[in-house]
């Protein structure tokens, strides 16, 4: 189980954008979070994959309170994470050839021996050809990138995924085709998924269980 207890999270610490938000997500559920642009979705987001250290709470995996933050999270912790993020432009590094992108956290993680198999079933699964793989994100579309990224995310076969607005600047036939590879990952490998957004129609059909961000703000209220 993913669960993220009393949560404050933001930029000021006398103004956080996140005020003691609880969740949980099941093994192998797939929970969607609604709520309007400048909520704090994504600072939220960023807290459940261990990318952003909150003012207060924490986030439990498996049991396991979360032992550090970014960098400073344990390995076993950090890479039980895939993330895919709103913008494929700035979470991708401008340099790499998009085979080398997908590859990345396998290099960063000492396992560039399974480089090659992996990064050709992955470029399968999210429809990316031998030709594409081979340019950098400025020679691609955003969509292509976001499949190159979505690729990425499932490279470490991570136990939790966390999309923060993955689909939000796709076409509808990259959207569905993006879900579809997220599903198929998750069907294969029982992986949990949390998603923000501000799409109540995706998310509710692609999640098992969608909440709104004003109702985790009124559980809190006595
Ligand atoms: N790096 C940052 N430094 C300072 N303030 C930030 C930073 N990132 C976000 N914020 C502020 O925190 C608040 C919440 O932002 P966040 O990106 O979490 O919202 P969101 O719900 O994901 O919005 P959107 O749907 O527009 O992406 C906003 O007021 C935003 O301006």
């Amino acid at each position: 189980m993913l669960e993220l207890r009393g949560v404050t999270a933001g930029y000021d610490p006398r103004e956080p954008v996140v005020h003691d938000v609880s969740l949980t997500v099941g093994d192998g559920e797939a929970v969607g979070l609604l709520g309007p642009s400048g909520c704090g979705k994504s600072t939220l987001a960023r807290v459940a994959a261990l990318l952003h250290r909150p003012v207060a709470g924490t986030v439990v995996i498996d049991g396991e309170p979360a032992r550090g933050w970014r960098h400073r999270a344990p390995r076993a912790q950090r890479t039980a994470f895939g993330v895919v993020f709103q913008q494929p432009r700035q979470s991708a590094d401008p340099r790499l050839r998009l085979d080398d992108l997908i590859a990345e956290p396998l290099r960063a993680t000492g396992r560039r021996g399974e480089a090659a198999e992996r990064v050709a079933a992955l470029a399968a699964a999210v429809g990316l050809s031998g030709e594409l793989l081979a340019r950098r994100p400025h020679e691609v579309s955003d969509g292509q990138l976001q499949r190159a990224c979505v690729a990425r995310a499932l490279v470490l076969r991570p136990r939790w995924l966390v999309c923060d607005e993955m689909t939000a600047m796709l076409d509808a036939s990259t959207t569905a085709a993006l879900v579809a590879v997220v599903e198929a990952y998750r069907r294969e490998s029982g992986a949990g998924l949390l998603t923000v957004g501000h799409d109540a129609v995706l998310l509710e059909r692609w999640c098992d269980r969608t909440m709104r961000w004003a109702d985790l703000a009124a559980e809190r209220r006595p």
